[in-house]
């Protein structure tokens, strides 16, 4: 979805009571920097994410995208910068678990689906607030978790796979289902890591059609190297290069870049 309007901005913020900040911004990373040993992973990182943008994040490897990605989930603590989500909570001072709870999603490169599991079990054990995993699976599920799951089913182009164990799944269409089991914990933000690597060409295109549907509601980032799936997106692209921003735009405008070219795209 695009960016919303400064009205929809004002009314964003005051459903969500945030009026610290004269910021709109879903996401506020300002100055952030992570070294490992003395190398810089993410060097004075500042980005901005406005509420239910969908951002690319592209660049060559060692930028500093998956670092990026570990700040924003509390997994990697940056030694200094601003991280904050919807302008109240600074994630730097959160962990894992508190901050996936404020609503934000991630998926990893390698599905992670649970294998001798049907589809469908997979996305039941995936819903917010489920915590036991066999008590959910020996009791029957509501009929709100059924519309639920069918929803996620549906974006997710398993319907009729819901019964099939996760195991027999195409590399593709586990991957659809781990972003499916992301949309059971109902993030208000995915992030997404190279979500089309390995797929097929056509599986790569409805990754990048499943991905704006989810965008309709959602909130995304998603890191790619595929750059026909990230033009098929057709969001904003950042760049980045040795832990900062290089370039920010449209695929076209980065791509005439020429600092991107030599960095990255002419490689
Ligand atoms: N835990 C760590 N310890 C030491 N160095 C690290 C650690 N994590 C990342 N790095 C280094 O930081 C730099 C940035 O890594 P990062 O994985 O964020 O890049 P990336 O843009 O995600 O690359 P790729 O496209 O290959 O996934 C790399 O040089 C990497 O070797």
């Amino acid at each position: 979805m695009e960016p919303p309007g400064i009205d929809a901005q004002a009314g964003y913020r005051a459903a969500h009571g945030c009026c610290v900040m004269s910021t709109p911004n879903l996401l506020y990373l300002d100055a952030v920097s992570v070294s490992f040993d003395g190398f810089r992973a993410l060097n004075a990182l500042s980005l901005l994410l406005a509420p239910g943008e969908m951002r690319a994040i592209i660049g060559p490897n060692g930028a500093g995208k998956t670092t990026m990605m570990d700040v924003i989930t509390g997994k990697t603590r940056p030694d200094s910068g601003v991280v904050e989500f919807r302008g109240t909570h600074d994630l730097t001072r959160l962990d894992e678990p508190a901050i996936a709870r404020l609503g934000i999603g991630r998926k990893f490169q390698k599905p992670t689906v649970f294998e001798k599991l049907s589809v469908r079990d997979n996305l039941l054990l995936s819903l917010k607030g489920k915590r036991r995993p066999f008590a959910v699976l020996a009791a029957r599920e509501t009929s709100h978790e059924a519309g639920l799951i069918a929803d996620i089913l549906r974006t997710t182009r398993l319907s009729d796979h819901a019964a099939r164990l996760a195991g027999a799944l195409s590399h593709g269409q586990k991957q659809w289902l781990e972003i499916g089991m992301l949309l059971g914990q109902d993030p208000e933000l995915l992030l997404v890591d190279e979500p089309v690597a390995g797929m097929t060409d056509a599986e790569t295109a409805q990754t990048a059609e499943l991905l704006r549907e989810i965008n309709r509601t959602r909130s995304v980032v998603v890191v790619e190297h595929d750059m026909d799936f990230v033009r098929a997106l057709n969001v904003r692209v950042t760049v980045l290069h040795e832990g900062s921003v290089l370039a920010e735009g449209s695929i076209d405008e980065v791509s005439a870049d020429p600092r991107v070219v030599e960095v990255y795209l002419g490689r």
